[in-house]
């Protein structure tokens, strides 16, 4: 199942490392939702093509387009330039969408309250990160993570590094969140 902890202000050490806090302060999924907004669905990874919660995703939010990557330093061209810009704090105009495939690793959020959020996918994990939130991705200390990628319509990888709190989704995220946060304080 997928963890996911509150991380520590522990800057001179690996990213690689799991950066708990002590004692560590982990965060239940429907936590996550609410602070962050990121989505987490569980995927047989062995047979995705055939999965139908990853089916039904699909076809309810349109995901035209989809391929693999493998983030190995024998896999992946230009691999310590591409793991700098991937653990580079930014945001992306639409949607990130990862299943893991193989291998593991952490993609880091930041909350409502800025804290960073460290969670922790393998294989059959599915997260969508939404537009607009600040983030970033590590390998763990294996080094290794193979993910399928989705997409509605043509892609756009481009990272957007911090400060970009002038693009609109940007702001359209910080309106959803802050919607969301009164409507669950009204209930
Ligand atoms: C496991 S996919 C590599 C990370 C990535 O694609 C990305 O955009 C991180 O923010
Ligand atoms: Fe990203």
């Amino acid at each position: 199942m997928v963890k996911v902890w509150f991380m520590d202000d522990e800057q001179e050490t690996d990213q690689r490392l799991e950066h708990h806090r002590s004692p560590p302060d982990y965060l239940e999924l429907p936590e996550l939702y609410q602070k962050t907004g990121v989505e987490y669905f569980k995927i047989n990874a062995d047979d995705y093509q055939n999965d139908a919660i990853l089916g039904e995703l699909r076809a309810k939010r349109g995901y035209t387009y989809d391929d693999e990557i493998t983030c190995s330093e024998k896999c992946l061209p230009d691999y310590a330039n591409k793991l700098k810009n991937f653990f580079t704090e930014h945001l992306h105009t639409d949607e990130e969408i990862r299943l893991v495939l193989d291998g593991s690793g952490y993609f880091d959020v930041r909350d409502n309250e800025e804290q960073w959020l460290r969670i922790q996918v393998v294989k059959g994990d599915l997260i969508i990160i939404p537009a607009g939130i600040y983030h970033r991705f590590t390998l763990d200390s294996n080094n290794f993570i193979k993910a399928r990628r989705y997409f509605v319509g043509e892609p756009v990888w481009t990272p957007h590094n911090r400060p970009a709190d002038d693009l609109d989704c940007r702001k359209s995220y910080l309106k959803h969140q802050a919607e969301s946060f009164v409507q669950l304080n009204q209930v």
